[in-house]
């Protein structure tokens, strides 16, 4: 996968050189590259922003500079290779809601975008017209404001990363993990077997597999249920049997 990102603060992805994610560049599982946004800009200020029009608080990221940025990154023309335009992600407070469904998504893709905003924003045209000739998405973490949309793209291109092949060493992880099947996981333990008057429940230890496999789906629908109902309502009827009903 190939992924570029533009941003007026690109060393707040230094982080992508780290850990897991650093090793999918190493091996070339993950192509990524980030861009200062300025590299686009003509004046002696290398300006990316300006008053916004109808007034009010704040100032507007320009559209010339991310105008080029965008020509330059996801050129018309196919490349070579057969390149295909990139999917372009903006994150925003007033995106669609980041979900693992959507995770699964971009981790098929084979050239994402990541355009982050700063002060009150981009000037809509620029995804207006990015819309004309590529899938534009605006995509927001969570119903809380943000500095601007760095943070959102480390924890996007974390989730979209370890979805893909051979990212994770144990493939799986992905099968149990919380929202793998709309629901949160169980609760985990390792040893020792009682720490601090705590212990782990019995039928961990039985080697009981169907009992425990039964333990973690109900103790994972149990804490579904109490802190996330929603999810619940969500579920396909079907997925739920009558065991789990009772549970
Ligand atoms: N994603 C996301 C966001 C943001 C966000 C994203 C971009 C900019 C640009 C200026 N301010 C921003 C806030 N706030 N809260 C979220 N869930």
């Amino acid at each position: 996968m190939r992924v570029d990102i533009v941003s007026i603060f690109p060393e707040y992805f230094a982080p992508l050189d780290l850990s897991l994610i650093g090793k999918a560049r190493a091996n070339g599982t993950l192509r990524l590259a980030v861009h200062d946004l300025r590299t686009w800009t003509h004046d002696v200020h290398r300006t990316v922003d300006d008053t916004p029009y109808g007034g009010g608080p704040g100032m507007v990221m320009r559209p010339e500079p991310w105008g080029e940025a965008l020509d330059a990154l996801a050129p018309d023309e196919l490349s070579p290779d057969g390149h295909t335009l990139p999917r372009l992600l903006v994150p925003s407070p007033a995106g669609d809601r980041f979900t693992q469904a959507m995770a699964h998504e971009l981790a098929a893709e084979s050239h994402l975008l990541f355009a982050c905003g700063r002060y009150e924003g981009i000037d809509q045209r620029v995804l207006d017209h990015a819309a004309t000739r590529m899938r534009v998405n605006e995509v927001s973490l969570g119903d809380y404001v943000l500095f601007g949309g760095e943070v959102a793209v480390l924890v996007i291109l974390e989730a979209v990363t370890r979805l893909l092949p051979g990212v994770l060493g144990n493939a799986g992880s992905l099968e149990e993990e919380s929202h793998a099947h709309g629901l949160l996981e169980a609760p985990m333990y390792t040893k020792p077997a009682s720490w601090r008057g705590h212990e782990v429940p019995e039928v961990l230890r039985s080697g009981d597999h169907g009992g425990i496999a039964r333990w973690r789906r109900d103790e994972s629908l149990l804490r579904t249920a109490a802190r996330r109902p929603d999810l619940i309502a969500a579920l396909p009827p079907e997925s739920l049997d009558k065991r789990d009903r009772a549970a």
